[in-house]
């Protein structure tokens, strides 16, 4: 301090004649210039960073630490506003300095009420406790500074300047050439010459306070890597844990088998190689797991190509004894009116072969679950009735070209004479991922006719399969089969027609049970049945799940199977959506192991858990292994329709079957609880659907899951695909055609009163009642007056809604009148007869009078138009049945007659019709001539 004011006092003449302008225009700011309101714009704007204008028109920004302050200096006093800007006295420029002192401390006392010009919305919060007044940024201050005359540029960064700054307390330096220097004096309260972070810490924060003085984001993260180490830790002990847990048990196996510790470690690398399921492929027909039955129809199947691939005659067929007589008397009869799956192969098997000597289906087409040995059979099969297999896959080649390509190569081209010169077979797999294009290529191929097919003649006899192929030009020589999960894909639905249909059943636990020892024996590893019919049941019979899992746990060091090993071990399965049918199936029949329970006790029939609590309340003993195996049965259900997907379609199915199932409930209590069921999935969905409450979905397959507590047993039903759905919809749209064809025809004095509603419930049953008189089957000529009369009425009914007889060829040639529109359809079942129904000659008659009143009609519109130039028709025609609007016309003597008479009436009209045709439009070289 002393320094500077040594230096004030050395130089202070010079300083004020130096700097005289600016002292000037200080001490002006000085004198309460404030009351000028430039002045006060300028404050303002620089408090803001805006410009005097927008100063003026908002106030800058209200709030703002300096700005409170700066604002009470601004203040303008009336005295001072009168003042005139003359030059002052001028005073030491300290003095100066100090009075212009904006008076920063004041903003620091947040509890201070703000002065009367505070703008009355200010809510700035006030600065943060944390940081000291003292280190409040100059940025409110340099921005007010910017630009003005108050401030030094650039003081607050630069604090050796050319000027003494205004606000704040300097040092004047003076260099030995004489020029002066200004250092600006900052406080420094946290440490000499340190600069403190929390000013970067405002400015990062974007105006945030930033309690915490650390980041939250930090913080966070922080806390998440700590996590992570503590998440990274258990997961080692874990690891560890198990790695001393697995060592154990390897030893202990290695002790109870008393193999030495190397081969066991050895060994399981070893079998890494090979797939147990490539090793124990079958090779030949007898290994096959299959059903027997679905094995012999295949073959069969193929045997049936032998005369157009082998030139061998087919055997000829011994007499059957019938599988009727075989067996009881009523079920005989059942089998007369239905014929099972099995007979309706055996018979296509039985039946002769196409005009080119082919069977009639020349595709197989092996549907099942996968994991069962499809593809399999087809290749045992195949080698076993002396064909080379080519396989293709149906889902990997999926264009058409290259579906061509590939059926023509391996059936049409030279090569069907394949490895070892037997012929080929085309094996085509997942065909149910192939488009329909492809499908198409497929369909195409096998319509192909040959010579004979459109000669139908007598068969030709061929010599060998090569040169009938050439002769054939592209017919289809050899067998396709084609093996697919979901035979009831879109796609197929053609081809399943043509084909010949193999479903692939359930292969038996017990025939799988015996391989799965078989391989496990060979592969030294101990087994007992009790666990392979576990691990069985646990992959639905699947051939691969089961015996993969056999070589994941020897590969794991696994020398004994047990119960508690299979059920344990996550079993991967290839795909465990179901088809409809299966989900129907499973719905409808009982699961095995609980056949048996139920046989033993049956008085725990499962429908008792939706009739009714009391059967469930008998007692803890009663009623709680029931329950426990019902619950299963439940989840099992529910997870089986929740996987299915398509819900409407699996409740389709169920309604259409349940009532072919056999009922054990006479009073059929459960077929009225199903129907209720039924009606709550009906208004779930609606629910669901029309208020967007997609939670409720969840519960829709509930109504599969009591279905199968109600109806399942042990017998397995015969379950029909649902068509009544699609038969009700397309009935219903059919109906309501008609209705409007109806109501569209319907004269308009009396549409008016026939809405399509009432004139379905109420109007039209007895309209055709009205319509179906007593005719006596005589000439008109004969009718008595009254009869006229009734006759003359009946058309002029049908007339006013529309109605008439036209004639139609039924397929057996015979000729009948219908009604048009059919209306009938609408009020009367199909089944009962018509109640009054008329004879073919009353309809006839009905519908001639009908167009000859038409006719009339329309001549006395005509003639109502046309005023006396009209031809009045012949004088002998009147009016037959005293029709509207006839009275002066004469009905023709006979039926000669009147047929003449009509033809004249139609040519007049169709002459009239024609000249005004003429006048409407002039011929085209008129219009040209005149144009
Ligand atoms: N009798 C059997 N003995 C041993 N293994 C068999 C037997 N039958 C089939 N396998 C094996 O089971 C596996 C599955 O058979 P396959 O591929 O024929 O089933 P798939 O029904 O065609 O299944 P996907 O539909 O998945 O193709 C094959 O690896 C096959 O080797």
């Amino acid at each position: 301090m002393g320094e500077r004011e040594l230096g004030l006092g050395g130089a202070e003449d010079d300083f004020h004649d130096r700097f005289a302008a600016e002292l000037e225009v200080l001490a002006e700011l000085e004198g309460s210039a404030a009351g000028s309101p430039r002045r006060e714009r300028w404050a303002a704007a620089g408090r803001a960073g805006l410009t005097p204008e927008d100063a003026e028109a908002g106030g800058g920004r209200p709030g703002s630490r300096g700005g409170a302050g700066r604002r009470r200096l601004a203040a303008p006093s009336p005295g001072d506003a009168a003042l005139p800007p003359t030059p002052r006295v001028k005073r030491p420029r300290l003095q100066v300095v100090r009075e212009l002192n904006f008076r920063l401390e004041e903003p620091e006392e947040p509890e201070e009420p703000q002065g009367p010009d505070s703008p009355a919305g200010d809510i700035t919060p006030p600065p943060s406790p944390e940081v000291p007044p003292e280190l409040w940024p100059e940025g409110t201050l340099d921005a007010a500074a910017d630009g003005s005359l108050l401030w030094a540029p650039g003081a607050a960064q630069n604090p050796v300047l050319r000027r003494p700054p205004v606000l704040e307390d300097y040092i004047s330096v003076t260099s030995t050439a004489g020029s002066r220097a200004f250092l600006v004096l900052r406080a420094d309260p946290v440490g000499t010459g340190v600069q403190t972070p929390f000013r970067d810490t405002w400015w990062r924060g974007q105006g945030q306070l930033d309690l915490l003085g650390v980041c939250f984001a930090s913080l966070k993260e922080q806390v998440d890597s700590e996590r992570r180490q503590q998440l990274l830790q258990e997961a080692y002990q874990l690891s560890d844990t198990l790695r001393s847990l697995r060592s154990e048990e390897v030893e202990e196996e290695v002790q109870l088998l008393g193999a030495p510790k190397e081969e066991l470690v050895n060994s399981p690398d070893g079998s890494q190689h090979c797939l147990w399921v490539d090793e124990f492929a079958p090779q030949y027909y007898t290994e096959l797991l299959s059903d027997d039955f679905t094995n012999r129809c295949l073959l069969k199947w193929l045997k049936l190509w032998d005369p157009v691939v082998f030139g061998r005659e087919r055997p000829a067929r011994k007499p059957r004894p019938s599988m009727d007589l075989a067996r009881g008397g009523k079920e005989a009869t059942i089998s007369s009116k239905w014929k099972s799956h099995e007979q309706v192969l055996e018979d296509m098997l039985e039946a002769d072969l196409d005009p080119s000597r082919r069977p009639r289906q020349k595709v197989a087409l092996l549907c099942g679950p996968p994991g069962l040995g499809k593809t399999t059979l087809a290749h045992v099969i195949a080698r076993h009735a002396g064909y080379s297999v080519v396989e293709m896959n149906a889902s990997d080649d999926r264009s058409p070209e290259a579906f061509r390509t590939c059926i023509e190569a391996a059936t049409q081209m030279e090569s069907v004479l394949g490895a070892g010169g037997k012929p080929n077979c085309l094996v085509i797999d997942e065909i149910d991922g192939a488009p329909v294009a492809a499908i198409n290529v497929l369909l195409n191929i096998l319509d192909r006719k040959g010579p004979q097919d459109a000669e139908s003649g007598g068969p030709g006899v061929p010599t060998s399969g090569g040169r009938r192929h050439r002769a054939d030009g592209g017919l289809l020589m050899r067998p396709i089969i084609c093996i697919c999960n979901d035979q009831f894909m879109p796609s197929l639905r053609q081809l399943r027609q043509q084909a010949f249909l193999l479903h692939f059943p359930p292969i038996l636990s017990s025939r799988l049970t015996q391989r799965l020892q078989e391989i496990s024996l060979r592969q030294g590893m101990q087994a007992d049945p009790g666990a392979l019919a576990a691990l069985c049941e646990k992959t639905d019979n699947d051939i691969r799940a089961c015996i993969n899992t056999l070589q994941f746990l020897h590969g794991r060091g696994r020398r004994e199977l047990s119960v508690r090993a299979v059920q344990t071990t996550r079993v991967g399965l290839k795909d465990q959506r179901k088809g409809l049918f299966s989900v129907w199936q499973e719905i409808f029949q009982l699961p095995r192991a609980q056949r048996q329970r139920w046989a033993q006790d049956p008085s725990s029939a499962p429908h008792v858990l939706l009739l009714g609590d009391g059967h469930l309340d008998p007692g803890p003993r009663a009623a709680e292994a029931p329950l426990t195996t019902a619950a299963q049965r439940l989840h099992r259900i529910l997870h089986v329709a929740a996987s299915a997907g398509e819900h409407e379609k699996v409740v389709q199915g169920l309604f259409d079957n349940f009532l072919r199932l056999r009922l054990r409930d006479s009073s059929l209590g459960t077929v009225c609880t199903a129907l209720d069921w039924l009606a709550f999935d009906d208004l779930l969905t609606c629910t669901a659907h029309h208020g967007q409450s997609f939670q409720l979905l969840r519960y829709l397959p509930f109504l599969p899951a009591a279905f199968h507590l109600l109806f399942a047993s042990s017998h397995m039903p015969r379950i029909a695909y649902p068509s009544s759905q699609q038969e009700a919809q397309s009935r219903t749209s059919r109906t309501q055609n008609l209705i409007h064809t109806l109501v569209a025809g319907i004269a308009p004095a009396i549409r008016s009163r026939a809405a399509p509603q009432a004139l379905v419930l109420d109007a039209l049953c007895l309209i055709l009642d009205i319509l179906a008189p007593k005719l006596r089957p005589v000439s008109t000529q004969l009718y008595s007056t009254r009869e006229k009369q009734q006759l003359a009425s009946l058309v002029g009914t049908m007339l006013a809604y529309s109605l008439t007889y036209r004639q139609e060829r039924l397929p057996d040639g015979q000729y009948i009148y219908r009604l048009e529109p059919n209306v009938e359809e609408v009020c009367r079942f199909p089944e009962l007869p018509a109640r009054k129904p008329l004879t073919y000659q009353a309809k006839q008659l009905i519908a001639h009078e009908i167009e000859m009143e038409k006719m009339r009609r329309a001549e006395a519109l005509a003639r109502v138009g046309d005023g006396p130039q009209v031809d009045r028709g012949p004088p002998g025609a009147t009016a037959p049945l005293g029709g509207a609007g006839e009275k002066e016309a004469q009905p023709p003597t006979s039926h000669s007659q009147e047929e003449q008479w009509l033809e004249q009436r139609l040519e007049r009209i169709l002459k009239k019709a024609a000249l005004e045709d003429q006048e409407l439009w002039p011929p085209r070289q008129t219009w040209l001539s005149g144009a």
